[in-house]
């Protein structure tokens, strides 16, 4: 489980604060939030990389506490650079998160790429497409209990994106799943949706549910969530004449459709 209480994550000196959050994810959930709103900084404090003030627990345990591993794997950019070559990651990763060669291998092959083609090259030697599947396979080859996934559709090509989408479904008993591509949420109508905007984190509400909700300005007592925006609050309500989360494409969106 991952339980957030009274989180607050700075970063750049306080230029952007992450603030008082408190969310308990005990299953698979979708974070979803424009460009800048904090999302990948929520995911690096739950992975151990940025320091926090409040509390963040994996399965009961401290993140900024731990001293071994917790029951986690993420595909964020630094844990891939580590290594120059994807080979010299392999080994590493082998030792000490158990990832398994021949998961890796396997999990390469669904997308048609051979191991022999990557192998010597850095993560950041592949294309932008590969480099994405290839740290999700890295994170997913030790079969985690929990798996974060920042942004996995990015670059990858309309076909893979749904083998992507199947892999989240299939690995992990747990996790988070950030996006703020809304065509990708349908593959997800039964999870658990955060919204973040602007450093704070609303929800949790049913993906299915956002996708036939509509965001209007003000305040309302149909209201799902409220939200503020560049310091308006706006009202996310079922059904509704506003904008609709199933048309937005992207949440990038958000901002110009509201202003
Ligand atoms: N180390 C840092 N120093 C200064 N500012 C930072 C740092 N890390 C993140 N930020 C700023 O914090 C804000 C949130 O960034 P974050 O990467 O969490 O957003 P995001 O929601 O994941 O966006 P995207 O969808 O574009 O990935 C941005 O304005 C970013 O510039």
């Amino acid at each position: 489980m991952i339980e957030l209480r009274d989180t607050t994550i700075s970063v750049g000196g306080g230029a952007f604060v992450v603030r008082n959050v408190n969310m308990e994810v005990n299953g698979k959930a979708v974070l979803i939030g424009p460009n800048g709103s904090g999302k990948s900084t929520l995911l690096r404090a739950i992975c151990g990389l940025i320091p926090y003030e409040g509390s963040i627990k994996i399965d009961g345990m401290e993140v900024n506490e731990v001293r071994g591993y917790t029951p986690l794997s993420c595909n964020l950019s630094e844990i891939y650079q580590m290594a120059l070559t994807i080979s010299g990651l392999l080994e590493i990763l082998e030792d000490v998160k158990g990832v398994d060669r021949r998961e890796f291998k396997g999990i390469l092959g669904r997308f048609n790429i051979s191991y022999e083609s990557i192998e010597k090259k850095p993560v950041f030697g592949l294309s932008a497409g590969q480099s994405a599947i290839v740290k999700l396979a890295l994170a997913l080859a030790s079969r985690p209990k929990i798996v974060i996934a920042d942004e996995p559709f990015e670059n990858v090509d309309p076909a893979r994106r749904l083998m992507v989408s199947s892999l989240l479904m299939e690995y992990g008993e747990e996790g988070m799943i950030v996006t703020h591509e809304l065509d990708m949420l349908r593959r997800f109508s039964g999870y658990d949706a955060y919204l973040v905007i602007e450093g704070v984190v609303y929800g949790p509400i049913q993906v299915e549910r956002l996708l036939r909700a509509s965001i209007i300005a003000g305040e309302s007592k149909d209201a799902l969530i409220e939200v503020t925006v560049g310091g308006a609050r706006y009202s996310i309500v079922e059904g509704g004449e506003g904008v609709k989360f199933s048309d937005m494409g992207s949440l990038n969106r958000l901002y110009g459709l509201l202003r």
